[in-house]
Parts: C-alpha cells; sequence; structure tokens
C-alpha cells in the first residue's frame, strides 16, 4: 500500500469513528454527561445498566453514567444507575471490579453469576463440534450471556443498556458481535484509549484504574489476556494512527487489516 492510500484510508477511518483532532477532558466529560441526562429526557428511560469489569473503560463509563443520573434526580426527575457485576464465577481479578464500584458509586450493584448460562450453552452446542477452539468460543458466549443479563434488567426497570465501546477498539473490531457490541447507547464514542483513560482519571479514578492493563478476559484457561498480545499492536500506536499521527508501516497495515475484516461489526445487520 502507497504512503498516500495508508494516509487516506487513516482519514477515512478517523472521520468514521469521529475521533476529534483536539482533546480537554473537561470537555469531554460535560458534553457525555449532557448526552447520557438528555438521552434519559428523550427516551423517557429510568435508568442506565451497565457491566462493570474492573477494567478502565467501564469504570470510566459507569461513572458517567452515575453523574448522569444524579444530575437528572437534582433537577426533579427520576433516574438510577445499575452497575451489574457479571462474573463467569469468581472473577480472578475481582479486588480490582471492587475498586472500579468504589470509584463509581453507583446507585445500586447487581451480581449476576454467567457460568451457569454459559455452561448450559456450550454443553448444548458441543454435539456441534466446537473444535480445538472451545475456550475462545465460549469466550464469546461468556460477552453474550453478559449482554443478555444486562437487557433483563434493562427491561425490568425500565433501563437502557450502556455500552463501552470507543474508538480505539471499534477500529479493531475488538469486541464481540451482539455481546458486549449489543447496547442502547455508547458514552465513550469517538475517545481513543488514552482519552478514555485521561477522562477517567480527570473523574478521579485512581491509576490503579486508568493504567490497568486492558484485557477482555474472555479465556477461562487464560484469564487476563492484554489485548495487545492478542491484537499484535499496542493501544499507543492505535491511538495514534487514530489522533493522525505518524505510525510504523507494520503497525498502519495491522490496524487497517482488523477495520477492513470487522467492517460487518460496525454495521447494521446486511440485507439484500
Ligand atoms: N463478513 C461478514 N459479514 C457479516 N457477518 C460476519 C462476517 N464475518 C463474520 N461474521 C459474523 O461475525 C461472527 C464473528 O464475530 P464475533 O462473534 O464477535 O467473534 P470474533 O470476532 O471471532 O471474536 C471476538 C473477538 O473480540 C474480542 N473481544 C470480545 C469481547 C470483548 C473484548 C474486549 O476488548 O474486551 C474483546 C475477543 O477476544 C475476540 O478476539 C461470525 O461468527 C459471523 O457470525
Ligand atoms: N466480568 C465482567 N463483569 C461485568 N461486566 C463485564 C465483565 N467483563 C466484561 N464486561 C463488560 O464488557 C465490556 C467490554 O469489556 P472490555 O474489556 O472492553 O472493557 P473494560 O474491561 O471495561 O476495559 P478494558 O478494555 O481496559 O479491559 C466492559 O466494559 C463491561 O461493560
Ligand atoms: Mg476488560
Amino acid at each position: 500500500m502507497s504512503e498516500l492510500d495508508r494516509r487516506y484510508l487513516q482519514e477515512l477511518i478517523i472521520g468514521e469513528l469521529g475521533v476529534t483532532p483536539s482533546f480537554d477532558a473537561d470537555v469531554e466529560i460535560e458534553r457525555r454527561v449532557a448526552f447520557l441526562v438528555d438521552q434519559l429526557r428523550t427516551s423517557g428511560a429510568k435508568a442506565y445498566v451497565l457491566g462493570i469489569s474492573g477494567g478502565v473503560d467501564s469504570s470510566t463509563a459507569g461513572r458517567l453514567c452515575q453523574l448522569a443520573v444524579e444530575r437528572v434526580r437534582a433537577e426533579g426527575g427520576q433516574a438510577s444507575f445499575v452497575a451489574m457485576r457479571l462474573p463467569y464465577g469468581v472473577q480472578a481479578d475481582e479486588d480490582d471490579a471492587q475498586r472500579a464500584l468504589e470509584f463509581i458509586r453507583p446507585d445500586e450493584t447487581l451480581t449476576v453469576d454467567v457460568k451457569p448460562a454459559t455452561d448450559a450453552l456450550v454443553e448444548s452446542v458441543r454435539h456441534a463440534d466446537l473444535g480445538d477452539r472451545e475456550d475462545f468460543h465460549s469466550g464469546n458466549v461468556k460477552a453474550r450471556q453478559r449482554m443478555v443479563a444486562q437487557y433483563a434488567v434493562a427491561g425490568v426497570r425500565g433501563g437502557l443498556v450502556v455500552g463501552t465501546d470507543h474508538a480505539a477498539e471499534a477500529v479493531m473490531g475488538f469486541f464481540t458481535k451482539y455481546g458486549d457490541g449489543a447496547c442502547d447507547l455508547t458514552p465513550l464514542a469517538g475517545l481513543t484509549k488514552r482519552r478514555v483513560r485521561a477522562v477517567g482519571a480527570k473523574l478521579g479514578a485512581s491509576d490503579l484504574i486508568t493504567g490497568k492493563v486492558p484485557t477482555a478476559d474472555l479465556e477461562t484457561g487464560n484469564p487476563g489476556v492484554p489485548d495487545e498480545l492478542v491484537l499484535g499492536v499496542t493501544y499507543d500506536e492505535i491511538d495514534d494512527f487514530l489522533e493522525g499521527k505518524q505510525v510504523s508501516d507494520k503497525a498502519a497495515e495491522t490496524i487497517i487489516g482488523y477495520h477492513r475484516r470487522t467492517i460487518h461489526k460496525r454495521a447494521v445487520p446486511i440485507a439484500p
């Protein structure tokens, strides 16, 4: 790919994902809290529901949700935030999840163990032959069971399900389709990973939260695999690419390759 083609694709992707040239954490916090307040008003929903893993994305999105519902209540409205712990059995980094909850201070915390539902479903499809990547496929089932649990609670509470997708994850299509990718709104949209961290820090998250190594944490036999190891590119490189900076040929080609292969994940279902 020529330098010119690559630069062109980089600009197209930046535009598609809505990454802004400049960034101010205070401005972004206000804009995103206002967005969350507005979505409650226009939808008539009474709650936000979001899974809290202990990672920086859900910690940051969760605190934004809590601030939004508090603002609605301060203005005489009715709204609450339901943080959901969704471990698969016992989560190896449960301490991090508890630290995230202490930071968010949600109105309510609900815990649903996704292990029984995940195991039952995996057992039921075993005759389809899960092959040698059973742990990988089961991981996507876990992510989808989390989605089911969140929608169940949203239905009961008259709430909306919040997603944590942001530009650095979106460009790589690094989420489970109709799993963590399924949600009603994405308050972190357009942010690079370092900008998510900066927003989290500005909201008061400790270094332990903002500096936590990103992980999808989906494999039972191998907890906490760093995203960067799976992707073969660092978040710094992804962020630089999305912020219009020069990155190595290898990094640019990796990112553009992921983006192309995951177009279907960012689109509405294909129709004739
Ligand atoms: N061209 C195409 N047009 C329309 N649909 C297409 C398609 N190619 C595949 N598909 C569909 O998409 C499916 C594959 O997508 P999907 O089921 O998502 O599965 P897949 O992309 O293979 O796996 C999900 C990846 O996201 C990672 N992940 C998941 C959850 C959270 C996080 C995180 O960062 O925290 C990361 C996970 O570690 C894994 O690497 C196929 O089974 C097929 O149904
Ligand atoms: N164990 C879990 N409990 C509750 N929610 C979870 C759990 N694992 C994943 N999720 C949900 O799925 C989302 C996607 O996971 P992802 O790993 O991308 O985000 P994160 O863990 O918040 O941050 P990071 O990407 O830095 O690890 C999370 O933000 C969270 O909403
Ligand atoms: Mg994570």
